[in-house]
Parts: structure tokens; sequence; C-alpha cells
């Protein structure tokens, strides 16, 4: 079998290199090799790769910066995946895809789950919206799975930013009124292996359906809650940093204004993925320790 990864130097793209090798031989193209900006040049490469598998995790991720950069986001999260996903038809490729709890307005009280009603109420949501449209109307053979709040001990992400304000700053305010679940991308790497295993499965026996499925760490929290156990677990995981925060204040996002807006609830239903792939994932907090102490190493 032949898998060819796009977004090879992100959190989730740079976790798949290593978690696909067992299932056949891995081609992880980075953005220099792949540029999903330029979403007529990959019809081309897919017939030329030839894969049996595409995993597209190259996403514009600046949620913040797509406010001002929307028509860029929407080319690379919305026109270029739909590209892909055509080229894919054309290969006879499975195509798996990452979306997000962005698009969410927020408001539901408990867990979303795939049936429900998507509001983004951002740029980057809309974008990464318009991928899944994109990809379901071009009929092929695809995965799409939403996930929430990556982190990794490589790449841009909150917890990385925390250890670094952490180590900088005595105090700091963090939002305590937006809820979901950390997911780490080794985890989601993983999960994919073992979703992609099942799928070529189903392909082989002529019981494949293409579908949506959240993917997410088990538990909840707030980015708040997020970041003190962040200082806590790199107090033992990673005792040679020397934090100096002291206090960290819960506050409301409206005492935070960001460019974009973000949901106040990003909680993801895990029943639809376990009950197909029979997959669990892990606690938040033993990702996050398990990631913590790679970065000690
Ligand atoms: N990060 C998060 O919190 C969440 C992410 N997701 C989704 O998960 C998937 C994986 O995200 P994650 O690994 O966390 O994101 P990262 O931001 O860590 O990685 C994204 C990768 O995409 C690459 N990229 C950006 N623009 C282009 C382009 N024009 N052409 C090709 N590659 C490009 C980046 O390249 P470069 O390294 O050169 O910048 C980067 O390597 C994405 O679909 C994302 O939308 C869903 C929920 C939460
Ligand atoms: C740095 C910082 C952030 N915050 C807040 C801002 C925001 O509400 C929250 C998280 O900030 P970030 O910018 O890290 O999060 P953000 O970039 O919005 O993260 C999102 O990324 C995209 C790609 C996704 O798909 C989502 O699932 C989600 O992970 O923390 C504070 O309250 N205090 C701080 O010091
Ligand atoms: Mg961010």
């Amino acid at each position: 079998m032949k898998l060819l990864v796009t977004g090879a130097n992100g959190q989730v793209g740079w976790e798949l290199a290593r978690a696909l090798m067992p299932l056949g031989e891995v081609v992880a193209l980075d953005r220099r090799r792949c540029d999903l900006s330029h979403p007529e040049t990959l019809a081309a490469l897919i017939a030329e790769q030839a894969p049996d598998v595409i995993v597209n995790a190259a996403a514009y991720t600046a949620v913040d910066k797509a406010e001002s950069e929307e028509a860029l986001a929407t080319t690379i999260n919305g026109t270029a995946p739909g590209e892909l996903a055509r080229a894919a038809k054309a290969a006879g490729a499975l195509l798996i895809h990452y979306s997000t709890d962005y698009v969410f307005d927020g408001t539901k009280s408990g867990p979303y789950t795939e049936d429900d009603a998507v509001a983004p109420v951002n740029a980057y949501g809309r974008s990464k919206l318009a991928g899944e449209v994109a990809i379901r109307a071009s009929g092929c053979d695809h995965l799409i799975l939403r996930t929430t709040w990556v982190f990794a001990a490589r790449g841009g992400n909150f917890v990385r930013t925390m250890l670094r304000l952490g180590a900088e700053r005595e105090a700091l305010r963090v939002v305590a009124d937006q809820h979901g679940a950390p997911t780490w991308a080794r985890n989601i790497a993983d999960a994919t292996a073992h979703i992609i295993a099942g799928a070529q499965r189903e392909r082989r026996e002529g019981a494949f359906a293409s579908g949506l499925f959240n993917l997410t760490s088990a538990g909840e929290t707030n980015w708040h809650g997020f970041a003190e156990a962040v200082f806590a677990t790199a107090r033992s995981a990673l005792p040679e940093l020397a934090l100096k925060v002291t206090s960290v204040e819960p506050i409301p996002a409206s005492a935070y204004p960001t460019p974009a807006a973000r949901p106040a609830n990003s909680r993801l239903s895990a029943d639809r993925l376990a009950a197909r792939f029979g997959i669990v994932m892990p606690p938040w907090q033993d990702a996050l320790r398990r990631c913590l102490e790679e970065l000690a190493r």
C-alpha cells in the first residue's frame, strides 16, 4: 500500500510519517513539495504519485490571522481538499482529511455529534467547513476526522505557548469559558493508522462507506484548566524548566479580545468512531503527561 501524506512538517503530519509506516510505503510531502495554496497543481501530483491512500494533514491553522486572510485560508482549507478529493476519486484512492470543532458555534450544551448542525463563527471555521463540503461533493471514498485543540512536543500549539509564557512571566490570564478536549497529535496519528487499516479492509470487502467522525481525547477541560495542567505536569515531568509563573487567573473570553471569535463549547462525542472502528482515545491528561515527558528527553 502506498500512502501519501501532506503537511509533513505539521503536528499531525509529522506524527503520521511514523505512525503509518507499518501500513506500507509512506511518501510525506511538506509545503515545498505539495503546496495547497496552488490547488491547480494537485491533480497532476496525485496522478503521478498514484497513492492508495491520501492523508491530508496540511492546513491553514492560524485562526486569528485567517480573519484578515480568509481568501488564502479558503483556498488551502476549502478548494485544495476538494481538488485532492477529485484526484483521489480519479486514482481510486481513499482520502483521509482532518477537520475541526470550529465548524460549530459552540452554543450546544452537550458534546456535538457528527449529525449536529454546523455554524462556524470565524474565517478558519468557514474555510474548514468548505473543505468538508467539497470532499463530500467529490464522491471519492473518504473519511473526515474532526479533532480539537491539537498539541504536540513540536510545532505551534497552546502547550508550547504556555511553557514559553510560564517561563517568562509570573502572572498569566487564561480564558476559562471555552470548553473542549486537548488532543495529542501522536494519538491522532496512531488512531488514523488504525482507521486506515480498517477502512482498507472494508473497501476490499465492498463494505466501505465514506463518513464523518469525531476524533478527540477522552475527557474535557477549558483553556484555563488546560494551562494549569500544563504547569502542574511540567513541574514534575520537566523539572529543569524554570517556571516563573505563580498565578494563572481564569478570565472570560470577553476579557481576552482576539481577532477571531471562538466557540464556547468545543466538546465532541466519540461514540461514532468507537462503534465503527473500535477506537477509544486516552484521556487528555495522560496524553499531556506523555508529551511533556517526551519534551524532557
Ligand atoms: N492545530 C489544532 O489545534 C487543530 C487542527 N485541526 C486540523 O488538524 C489538521 C492538522 O493540523 P495540525 O497538524 O495541528 O496543524 P499545524 O499547523 O501543526 O500543521 C499544518 C501544516 O500545514 C502546512 N501548510 C500550511 N499551508 C500550507 C500550504 N499552502 N500547502 C501545504 N502545506 C501547508 C504547514 O506548513 P509549514 O510547516 O510550512 O507552516 C504545517 O506543516 C488540520 O486539518 C487542522 O485544520 C483540527 C482541530 C485542531
Ligand atoms: C496565549 C493565551 C491564549 N489565551 C486564549 C485564547 C483562546 O481563547 C485560547 C486558545 O488560544 P490558541 O490561539 O492557542 O487557540 P486556537 O488557535 O484558537 O486553537 C484552535 O486552533 C484551531 C487550528 C483548531 O482547529 C481548534 O481546535 C483549536 O485548537 O486561549 C488566553 O486566554 N491567554 C493566553 O495567554
Ligand atoms: Mg492557534
